[in-house]
Formats: structure tokens, C-alpha cells, sequence
């Protein structure tokens, strides 16, 4: 009976570490099979003099003894190697001053305060591959690098490495409630055990810090934008204190939602008017307070005016001038106030897509120095695909940050293998034409226009408190994108895949193309079964899951026929100067060549034309022929997916293998789901058959009808 009890415990205690379900992320540092490397990196492994003991430094240390534990099987003893007959140096560029020539050293200082250089330096006729950061957090990320390159076997001790992050502030917004549920999050629920906090400091903390410093993360805001006013009062700072005293060493700045009527709600006042003083005065004493206890607090991040929350508009003021009363609370400690630009009621416009342009731009120039303005990637809302947001290159004065969503809100939930790295890139690498001929998304969000230098990328996070933190194991994927693309605008996504692939699965060369075949075409994959040639807003409503195009109800602008606008003549939105004239607020040579339906890419086509169901496309066919096509393309490339997938059975550990099948299946079951009520809707206005070449739509469209009403959870059919 002992023996069995104790094998039971046993059991509990060993399985879920042995499990490999993916709750180590990329951080799951395997064995080195390569002799050659795991020779080298043991050596460097078995002589590291660190520099310096501080708190990042100590984090390095676990970090390294943790990688070499298990990449080498052999513990480090730091203590036993002297400065001098060290292989592996690690500091910053002032402890490393005396062993720097002048123009190493310059070199280095140029990459500003979370730069990193890699490679040998030699002192007394012995060389010292040497990881040096400008601050302790440069380093930290130059080490997370080094071991990153072993773990994808690229790394050579001979090849010099310096790199900086392009965008100063790489930021996670937590969707997350004071309740612990998450607003569009499809991971569980909040992993900010607030209840618990200041006292209970979960082990994951620790976890989440170090998985967002090893991809450059650097700030976060802690709550919902739909803000709670509550975790402005001194309990809640407490507890944010103690977040923010543990984040600070892996190099995480803290942000929290300031709700805009909070003077009403906790300080007893009668207005929220920011030209009030008493207002003013109650900003200040609660900035000053937050300061208190987190003295490198970075800011708010304030969502006003847009979907019932409160803002300045209530009290007769505009944007910046709400603005700029927080921005100037937060100003003497060097504080930044983050407010969105994701506005629309249906008054200012009878096309949501201008409203955000309407309303800033004649703004451009009022905003404190310390204030950005946070812009989704496109106009509307996080569709599947979106054309860029033209306040990008519209505002010349103000600092515009980018605003991504990580969590899959339109794009299949936490069910669906959807990688966004090709979304985001598409998005960063569009040509705005604004302020020059060659800008782009990525160079203007890189560019700061203010004397305060800042530029920002933030992303709705997509984590939560389930096992393997993102409830799809490619989810993961997503969140190790945003870092790298906030790290780098400029980086291709098929790096970003190569790498997460390797770092979460293995080098096998086999393995890695498979899964970017997978990977890669997802979100074309995606958007095609969903909302291919520029459709957009068509899903299931309140609960945003699954299709639904025929969603009416409420205010229009939260219908679906009011985006895609299906008659018996034709489809699309008609945003050009014979219809809502949205695409003149993009600059010039977009607005003409988009207007033309001949040139404007397909991909965007219904997103600003109404198109006749007939319409010639570049292929020869009609149009309807190519939604039916481009619906059916959808199903087949995950089918595809599928089939890849299985052809890993044997190469994968079953747990992961399977949680991956079993989700590719539902995501199967979904693009179906999306293509048959889709096309049998749309063939109401079309009235013409399908294409013989497509797997004919089955089902009932009232019964689709049914699964959608506004506010149901989401129920799938069955096939
Ligand atoms: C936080 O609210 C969200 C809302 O849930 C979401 O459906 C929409 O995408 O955007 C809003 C926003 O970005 O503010």
C-alpha cells in the first residue's frame, strides 16, 4: 500500500515535468547532438567570468547554469574561474572598458542601452569570447541570444554579433481583468492572481519575465484598456509594485489603463473634465503616489471615447487635450502616456474606417512631447487582413506607435494554427508614401518625431494561466513573433518561424520545413476561408467566432451587410470618391492606383470597391468564381496542414503531437464551417452556382444562421 501510495505521488510530482507539453516555450533547452558544438560550447560553458553580481546578472547566471544543465548535461561552478583564464567574458561595456580598444568601445556605446556585442577580445595574449551589453539588460539580451544561436546550432564563436532593438518600446497589453477573466483571451484566465497578490508571488511571474526578455520585450501593461479604476488605488499599487519590482531586473518597465473618470469613481469629484484643476490635481497626487512605490512606473495607456468608455469628449474637450492633462502628471517622473487611436461611433461618419483620421489629425501638433498615439495595424478592428491604417504617414508631429493583436480574436481563437509574423510583415512593410516617397509602416513607427525619442510596439497579448500559457501551442509562435518584429520591423518571418521552430522543436532539417509549410501559408490559409478579396467584419457577433455575414441588429456599423454590402448586383464596400471616399485619406499615389479596380491588389479589392458579381479578374475568371475558389483554397490548405502534420507523428513527442492534431481537426471543422455558410449566404445575392472545380457547400444555412445569433457562445456544426 506505501509502495503504491508512494508511486502515485511520485507520479504527480514527475509527470508534469516530464510532460512535453510546451509550458517551457522556446526556452526548452535540449541536448546538443552536434559533437563539434557541444565540444565548443562546453568549453566556453565551463569558464564563464561574469563581471558583475547585480540582479540581471544573477538572472544570466541562472539562465546559463539552467542551458548548460541541460544542453550539456554538466553544472557551472562559477566560482572556480579567475578572470584570466576565462574562455567566456560577460558585463557591460563599462566593466569591460579596460580590455575594449577606443573604437570597439564607440562602436558598442552606439548601439544605445539595450545593445549587445558579441564576439573575441584579447587581453594578455589570451582571447575571451566576450557577451557585453551597454546596460546589465544589453547583456541579458546578448546572452539569451548566444544561447538562442547554440540552440539553433548557428552558433560560431568566430562570427561577431552586435544588435539593438529598432523600437524603443516593445510592449504586451494585457487585456486582463481585476477578476482574472480576459477580454478576448483564449488561454484561461489571467495569469495576475491579484487576490493573492501582494503577499503571494506566483512562480510564473518569474517565467512570463524571463519568456518577454528573451524576446526583447520590455514593458507591459498590466490591465484592460476597457479599464478598471480600482487598480488605481493604493492596494492595487501594492500589488503592482510587487510585479513591477520583479520585472525590473529582466529589463520590464510596468504600464497600467488609466479609466478616465477615475477622479469620479475613487476621488470623489464631480467631473473628469481635464481642464478642471481639481482634476488635474487628483492626476498628479495619484502619479505622484503610483511613483511612490514604482519609481521607473512607465505610464498609462488610456483607450477614451471609443466603445462607451469614458473620455474627454463627455466634457467638451478633444483628444489631446485629455491627453496631455495625464501626460503632464506623468511628466516630471518621466513618464509616457500611451492613448489609442482605435475610435468609431457611428455619428462622426457613415464609414468607421475614417473616423480615427478625422478625429486626430487636425490634432497633429497639440500632444505633449511625452504622449504616443497607439494605432491598430489597420483601420477597422484586427480583421484577418487589413490594409494598413492611413494615420500611418498622416500625423507629422505626433508620436504613432503600432498597435498589433496577438490573441486570435478574428483569427480562429485559441483553436486554429494561425501564424501572424506574414500579417504583421505585410503590414510593416507597406509603403505609405508619407511623410516621403519611401516611407513605410515599419520606418515610421521607428522614427521618433519627438525630442523624447520614443517609438513604440505593442501587442494585445495572448496569454493566460492554461498549461502551455497561449491554449494553442502555435499561439506560442505568436508571441515570440511579436517580440522579434518589435525587436526588428524589418525581419522576414520566415527567420522568425525557422527560429521558433528550432527552439521549440528541434534543428532536424526534415521537421523545421515541414512545419514552416505549415506555418507559413496559415494566414493566407485563414483569410482565404474566412474573409478572402478584401471582405472583412463578417463573423459571428458580441463573441466575434466563427461566420456570420448575415449579422444584423444594433447600431449598423456592428452589422455585417454593412461591410460587405452583397446585392443582387454585387460585392464589396465602395470606399471610393463615388462611395465613402475612405481611400482618400491615404496618400496620393495609393488613393489612384487602389481606385482603379484593375490595380489595386485583389487582396484588397472588396475592402474599397463594390465589384459586380461578374467583374473580370486577373486569373480570367469572374469574381464570384474567385471567392467560391478562394473559399475553397481555404479548406484544402488546412487539409494540408493536416497532412503535413501527420507525416510527424513518429518525429514529435506524442503530447504535443497530438494537442496540435487534435486542434488542426476543429480548425478543419471551422474553414468549412466558414466556406459553406459563407458561400451559401453570398449566393443569395450572386444567384449563380458554384464553380464544378470546388467541393460543393454543404449544410443549411438557417441552421448556420442559428449557431451565430448575437451573443451566443460559439457553437460549431458537425459535419
Ligand atoms: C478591449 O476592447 C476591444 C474589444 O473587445 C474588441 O472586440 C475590439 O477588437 O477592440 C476593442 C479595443 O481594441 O478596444
Amino acid at each position: 500500500m506505501r509502495i503504491a501510495l508512494l508511486l502515485f505521488f511520485t507520479l504527480i510530482l514527475v509527470l508534469p515535468t516530464q510532460a512535453n507539453d510546451g509550458y517551457k516555450l522556446w526556452l526548452d533547452y535540449q541536448p546538443i547532438e552536434n559533437s563539434t558544438l557541444k565540444d565548443e560550447v562546453g568549453e566556453l560553458m565551463n569558464g564563464i567570468y561574469l563581471f558583475d553580481q547585480g540582479p540581471t546578472f544573477e538572472i544570466i547566471q541562472s539562465e546559463l547554469s539552467l542551458a548548460s544543465e541541460k544542453m550539456l548535461g554538466a553544472s557551472i561552478d562559477f566560482k572556480k574561474i579567475n578572470r584570466e583564464k576565462s574562455l567566456l567574458w560577460i558585463g557591460t561595456r563599462e566593466q569591460l572598458l579596460p580590455f575594449l580598444s577606443a573604437s570597439l568601445e564607440s562602436e558598442i556605446k552606439n548601439l544605445g542601452e539595450e545593445g549587445y556585442w558579441m564576439g573575441m577580445i584579447e587581453s594578455d595574449g589570451a582571447k575571451h569570447f566576450t557577451i557585453v551589453g551597454n546596460q546589465p539588460v544589453g547583456t541579458l539580451y546578448g546572452v539569451f541570444n548566444f544561447l538562442q544561436n547554440i540552440q539553433k546550432g548557428t552558433f560560431d564563436k568566430n562570427t561577431l554579433i552586435s544588435d539593438y532593438p529598432k523600437v524603443k518600446i516593445r510592449m504586451l497589453n494585457h487585456w486582463d481583468n481585476l477578476d482574472r477573466t480576459v477580454e478576448r483571451g483564449y488561454a484561461g484566465f489571467s495569469i495576475w492572481d491579484w487576490h493573492k497578490l501582494p503577499e503571494y508571488i506566483d512562480p510564473k511571474y518569474k517565467d512570463y519575465a524571463r519568456a518577454n526578455a528573451s524576446i526583447g520585450i520590455n514593458a507591459v501593461s498590466l490591465t484592460n484598456v476597457n479599464a478598471n479604476a480600482l487598480v488605481l488605488t493604493t492596494d492595487f499599487m501594492k500589488k503592482v509594485k510587487v510585479l513591477a519590482d520583479l520585472f525590473r531586473p529582466y529589463g520590464i518597465k510596468v504600464y497600467l489603463t488609466a479609466r478616465f473618470s477615475a477622479p469620479m469613481e475613487i476621488g470623489g469629484l464631480e467631473t473628469a473634465d481635464p481642464l478642471d484643476p481639481e482634476v488635474q490635481s487628483f492626476w498628479q497626487k495619484k502619479t505622484d503616489e503610483i511613483y511612490s512605490f514604482i519609481p521607473d512606473f512607465g505610464g498609462y495607456l488610456v483607450k477614451a471615447n471609443s466603445e462607451g468608455q469614458p473620455g474627454p469628449h463627455e466634457f467638451g474637450r478633444d483628444h489631446s487635450q485629455g491627453a496631455n492633462m495625464l501626460a503632464e502628471a506623468l511628466a516630471p517622473h518621466g513618464g509616457l502616456l500611451i492613448w489609442r487611436a482605435f475610435v468609431y461611433s457611428h455619428e462622426v461618419d457613415e464609414d468607421r474606417h475614417k473616423q480615427a483620421n478625422l478625429e486626430f489629425i487636425p490634432l497633429d501638433g497639440n500632444f505633449r512631447d511625452n504622449v504616443i498615439l497607439q494605432v491598430k495595424n489597420g483601420a477597422i478592428d484586427f480583421q484577418p487582413r487589413e490594409p494598413f491604417h492611413p494615420l500611418f504617414g498622416a500625423m507629422k508631429e505626433t508620436q504613432v506607435g503600432m498597435e498589433f493583436q496577438i490573441t486570435q480574436e478574428y483569427l480562429g481563437q485559441a483553436t486554429q494554427l494561425v501564424f501572424l509574423a506574414p500579417m504583421w510583415e505585410e503590414v510593416l512593410k507597406s509603403k505609405t508614401f508619407r511623410p516621403t516617397a519611401n516611407s513605410t509602416v515599419s520606418e515610421i513607427i521607428q522614427t521618433p518625431v519627438s525630442p523624447r525619442q520614443v517609438t513604440l510596439m505593442a501587442g494585445v497579448s495572448n496569454i493566460g494561466n492554461e498549461r502551455n500559457w497561449t491554449g494553442h501551442l502555435f499561439a506560442q509562435a505568436n508571441w515570440f513573433a511579436f517580440g522579434k518584429q518589435a525587436w526588428n520591423p524589418e525581419i522576414n518571418s520566415d527567420q522568425i518561424s525557422e527560429d521558433w521552430i528550432k527552439l521549440t522543436f528541434g534543428q532536424t532539417q526534415e521537421l523545421v520545413s515541414k512545419i514552416n509549410q505549415i506555418m507559413l501559408p496559415s494566414h493566407e490559409a485563414a483569410v482565404n476561408y474566412m474573409t478572402p478579396l478584401g471582405l472583412h467584419h463578417i463573423m459571428g457577433r458580441g463573441h466575434h467566432y466563427g461566420p456570420g455575414p448575415w449579422v444584423t441588429g444594433g447600431r449598423a456599423d456592428w452589422t455585417s451587410l454593412y461591410y460587405h454590402r452583397a446585392d443582387s448586383l454585387g460585392i464589396g464596400f465602395d470606399r471610393t470618391s463615388s462611395g465613402s471616399n475612405a481611400l482618400s485619406q491615404y496618400a496620393p499615389e495609393i488613393a489612384n492606383n487602389w481606385s482603379n479596380t484593375s490595380q489595386i491588389p485583389e487582396k484588397y479589392l472588396l475592402w474599397f470597391h463594390h465589384v459586380p458579381w461578374d467583374f473580370k479578374m486577373k486569373s480570367g475568371k469572374t469574381l464570384w468564381k474567385e471567392i467560391a475558389l478562394h473559399y475553397d483554397q481555404g479548406v484544402k490548405s488546412v487539409a494540408e496542414m493536416q497532412n503535413i502534420w501527420a507525416s510527424l507523428e513518429n518525429d514529435l513527442d506524442a503530447e504535443r503531437w497530438d494537442h496540435v492534431n487534435q486542434l488542426l481537426a476543429v480548425q478543419r471543422t471551422e474553414a468549412e464551417w466558414w466556406r459553406n455558410a459563407c458561400l451559401l449566404y453570398f449566393q443569395t445575392f450572386s444567384q449563380r452556382p458554384f464553380p464544378a472545380e470546388i467541393e460543393q457547400p454543404a449544410g443549411d444555412l438557417d441552421y448556420f444562421k442559428s449557431l451565430s445569433f448575437p451573443f451566443a457562445p460559439g457553437i460549431r456544426p458537425s459535419w
